[in-house]
C-alpha cells in the first residue's frame, strides 16, 4: 500500500502518500491503543457521495472517547478531510480510513504526554469477500478463537487493538480453506464476524445477534434494520447458537467493505440451498439502490464530496 501515488490527509495537511510516514517509537505502534474507521464513497447517480458520514464520524468520535483519546480536531472538520481526500485522489468510489493513533513523544504504558494524530487515506476497494461471493456466498468456519468478552476489550470502540482478534480468526479461517471466520463470545453465543455483523434468515423473519455478545454496533447492520422496516421484514436481536445458523434458511455478513455478503456454508454444513438466499438477495439489491442513491428515502444517508 505505501508506494502509491496519491495523497493522504495527516494531522490537517493533505500530503503526499509516499510522505505519509511516522516515526517507529509511535506509543500505538508499540501498544495498540489507537481507533480507525472504514468507511465508502460510492459513485451514485449523482455523482460521488460519502455513504453515513456523519455516522461514521460520531463512531470514530465515540471510539476515541472510549479509548480516553482528546481528537485534535472537530467532527465537521473530519468530515470535511474526508470528503477533500476523495477528490484529491480523483477517486469515483473508494474506501475510506481514518485512523486516529497515539504520537512518540513517550513511550511506557500510560500514554500522557503524547500528542493525539489524525490520518484519512482513501482507495479503490472492490468486494471485500469476492465478487463470486457476492452472489454465490461464501464459506465461513466457526472460529476456534473467542470474541472480546466487553470488559476485556471495548467492543463498543472500533479500536486497534481489538483486530488481532479478528486478524487470527481470519489467519485461521483461510489457512484452514474458508473464506471469512465466524466468532462466538466468552459464553458460546454467536457474536460477529472476524470484520463484519451477522445476520440470520428463519423462516421469514431475520435473526441478529444483540450487542451483548460483543460485536461492533455496525452502521451497515443499522442500515440493514432500516431497509427490513422498509420491505415489512420482522428482524429480532437476540442470542443466537451456531447450529441455529446450521439449519438456518439463509446467512449473511453486513460492513462497510463486505456490504450485504451471503453466507453459503457454515463449518461445512450448506445453509438452506447452500446459495444466496432469497430474502438476502433483496436486502443486498435494496442496500445497493440506497447506496447508489437510487433511493430518494435516504438521500441524506449520501454526502456529496
Ligand atoms: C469487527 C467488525 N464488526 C462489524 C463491522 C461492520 O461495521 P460497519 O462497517 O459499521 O457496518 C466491522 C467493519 N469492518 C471494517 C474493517 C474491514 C477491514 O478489513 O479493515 C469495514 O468493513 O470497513 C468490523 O470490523
Amino acid at each position: 500500500m505505501a508506494d502509491r501515488d496519491g495523497k493522504i490527509w495527516m494531522d490537517g495537511e493533505m500530503v503526499d502518500w509516499r510522505d505519509a510516514k511516522i516515526h517507529v517509537l509511535t506509543h500505538t505502534l508499540h501498544y495498540g491503543c489507537g481507533v480507525f474507521e472504514g468507511v465508502r464513497a460510492y459513485n451514485t447517480v449523482d455523482g460521488t457521495a460519502v455513504f453515513r458520514l456523519q455516522e461514521h464520524t460520531d463512531r470514530l468520535f465515540n471510539s476515541a472517547k472510549i479509548l480516553r483519546m482528546t481528537m485534535p480536531f472537530s467532527k465537521e472538520q473530519v468530515n470535511e478531510a474526508q470528503r477533500a481526500v476523495v477528490r484529491a485522489n480523483k477517486l469515483e468510489s473508494c474506501y475510506i480510513r481514518p485512523l486516529v493513533w497515539i504520537g512518540s513523544q513517550k513511550l511506557g504504558v500510560s500514554p500522557k504526554g503524547n500528542q493525539i494524530h489524525v490520518m484519512i487515506a482513501a482507495w479503490a476497494w472492490g468486494a471485500y469477500l469476492g465478487e463470486e461471493g457476492m452472489k454465490r456466498g461464501i464459506r465461513v468456519k466457526t472460529s476456534s478463537y473467542t470474541r472480546h468478552h466487553v470488559n476485556i476489550t471495548m467492543t463498543q470502540a472500533k479500536a486497534v487493538s481489538n483486530y488481532t482478534n479478528s486478524i487470527l480468526a481470519n489467519m485461521e479461517a483461510l489457512d484452514d480453506g474458508y473464506d471469512e471466520a465466524l466468532l462466538l463470545d466468552s459464553s458460546g453465543f454467536v457474536s460477529e464476524g472476524a470484520g463484519e455483523n451477522v445476520f440470520v434468515v428463519k423462516n421469514g423473519v431475520i435473526y441478529t445477534p444483540d450487542l451483548s455478545a460483543g460485536a461492533l454496533n455496525g452502521i451497515t447492520r443499522n442500515t440493514v434494520f432500516a431497509i427490513c422496516k422498509d420491505l415489512g421484514i420482522e428482524i429480532v436481536q437476540k442470542r443466537i447458537t451456531r447450529d441455529e445458523i446450521y439449519i438456518a434458511d439463509e446467512c449473511f455478513f453486513t460492513g462497510t467493505a463486505a456490504e450485504v455478503t451471503p453466507i453459503r456454508e457454515l463449518d461445512r454444513l450448506e445453509i438452506g440451498a447452500g446459495s444466496r438466499g432469497p430474502i438476502t438477495e433483496k436486502i443486498q439489491s435494496a442496500f445497493f439502490d440506497i447506496v447508489n442513491g437510487r433511493n430518494a428515502k435516504y438521500a441524506n444517508w449520501l454526502t456529496k464530496v
